[in-house]
């Protein structure tokens, strides 16, 4: 029976990487290629395509970092296909260990890799049918774009693989960090990654809702437990069986609910208000909070055996100023975000624009980064943002005026990032390239709390 199959191809336009698609068409496949850059690239869900060939050779370490949640994203299982020498990279072998179902040479033979392929479609055809069998189907978002986390800083390569960590393993996680850093984002992430992907992901502002609301919200009720309680209610945790359930501002939760969270957490069933009987409920709590939980649960505000229950796995997002070297790529990232509600005339953002935002201190973080964007957007009255566009004070940019030791503080740190992001995070040639010694690089690393990705952490030539 002949059955055209589609698959993804990810490329640099090179001569191999056509002669590799020539081969996989000749072999029957209907490819669908995917031009750089990855980091906007969505692929449908409802694609023919279940499999992907990723050819890596001749991908820069930026390329790399966005098709890792380009592939994070996907549903499909890929193939790498990479030649010996692609491998000695830190980052085409993470790539290839951490995500990719197989790996070929790029002399493979046709009847090889058709072999390959054939069998990736069938895996991943199994996993989906497993999926829909267990009545879980339906993405945990509408809108796929939503959960891209961008990011190509040392700092954002070790948060994704802390997604990764955690994400296979059922444990609760606390996830802390300033406002709009991105918490829900990465609770999005570790839930997309999960065994639970197929169920729903379900996120509750635990601020947000008065205290007489906030139990029925989360355990729901029955009919007449209270006045006004007319009909039955499910409340959120039951609602998310089989998911993921992210409860933001977990310190604002009343004092007497924590105790109904815990023994949730512990027995795993829940009781609706004016309920008696025990439900069993299956979901993993994602918590994360802006305020200093250790603080309050020494000020007693906060449950000290409730603190250690959700605080089994930690991760910290990072604020922007901290990866101050992302904000162009995500910058640009929000311009093609919202590129539909901007004005014909606007092509792009100026240096200028850009590099005001790198002066900024962005207490908003991301968040404010996209208000920002999106203002900006609308303002512009040129074919290129300026300045001006994005509305940051002077004031708040003087108060950025470094003393000579800081600046020379910052263009170190910044040197050492970029010497080792052109080189793939690979201590010997960063360290050429910048004129000093490895020992000096690691230094500096040490000194600016740089680290790298854990694969590249290895002796490099
Ligand atoms: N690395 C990132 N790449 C792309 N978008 C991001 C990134 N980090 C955050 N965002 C976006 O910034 C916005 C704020 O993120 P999010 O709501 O996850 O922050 P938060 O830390 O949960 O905020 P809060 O503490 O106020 O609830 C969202 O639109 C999110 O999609």
């Amino acid at each position: 029976m002949e059955v055209k199959q589609g698959c993804w191809m990810i490329a640099e336009a090179t001569g191999e990487a056509e002669q590799l698609e020539a081969k996989v068409r000749t072999l029957g496949w209907s490819v669908t290629r995917l031009s750089p850059p990855w980091s906007g690239c969505c692929l449908e869900d409802d694609s023919e395509c279940r499999i992907g060939v990723v050819h890596v050779d001749g991908l820069s370490a930026d390329r790399i970092g966005q098709l890792e949640s380009l592939i994070l994203r996907s549903r499909c299982l890929w193939l790498a296909v990479a030649a010996e020498d692609t491998l000695e990279a830190a980052e085409s072998r993470k790539l290839i260990a951490t995500l990719c179902h197989g790996l070929v040479a790029p002399t493979v033979e046709s009847q090889e890799l058709g072999c390959l392929m054939q069998q990736a479609h069938m895996m991943s055809t199994l996993q989906r049918h497993d999926v829909e069998q267990r009545g879980m189907t339906g993405a945990a978002s509408n809108d796929d774009s939503e959960y891209e986390m961008v990011g190509s800083t040392p700092v954002m390569w070790k948060l994704f693989q802390m997604i990764r960590k955690v994400a296979a393993v059922e444990a609760p996680v606390f996830i802390s960090g300033e406002s709009g850093t991105g918490k829900e984002l990465t609770a999005q992430a570790i839930h997309e990654r999960s065994p639970r992907a197929s169920a729903c992901f379900h996120a509750i502002n635990c601020g947000a809702l008065p205290d007489h609301l906030i139990q029925s919200e989360l355990f729901g009720h029955e009919k007449g437990a209270f006045t006004g309680a007319v009909q039955k209610k499910i409340g959120r945790i039951e609602a998310t069986d089989g998911g993921t359930l992210f409860l933001d501002e977990i310190g604002d939760l009343p004092f007497e609910l924590q105790v109904n969270l815990l023994r949730f957490l512990e027995t795993r069933t829940i009781q609706r208000v004016g309920g008696l009987e025990d439900i069993p409920v299956d979901v993993r709590i994602v918590a994360a909070t802006h305020v200093d939980l250790e603080r309050a649960v020494e000020e007693g505000r906060f449950r000290e055996d409730l603190y250690h229950r959700l605080n089994v796995l930690q991760i910290k997002v990072p604020p922007l100023r901290e990866h101050q070297e992302d904000i162009e790529i995500l910058a640009r990232y929000f311009f093609e975000r919202f590129a539909g509600e901007k004005p014909s005339h606007l092509r792009g953002i100026s240096r200028d624009a850009l590099l005001v935002m790198r002066q900024y201190s962005w207490p908003g973080n991301v968040r404010e980064l996209i208000n920002r964007m999106r203002r900006a957007m609308i303002m512009c009255e040129h074919r290129l943002i300026q300045p001006e566009d994005l509305g940051i004070e002077r004031r708040k940019m003087s108060r950025q005026i470094l003393t000579l030791e800081q600046a020379k503080e910052r263009a170190e740190r910044e040197a050492l990032i970029a010497a080792l992001g052109r080189n793939k995070n690979k201590i010997h040639p960063a360290a050429k390239e910048l004129g000093v010694s490895r020992v000096t690089i690691y230094r500096l690393m040490e000194k600016h709390g740089v680290i790298r990705p854990e694969s590249s952490a290895q002796p490099t030539a």
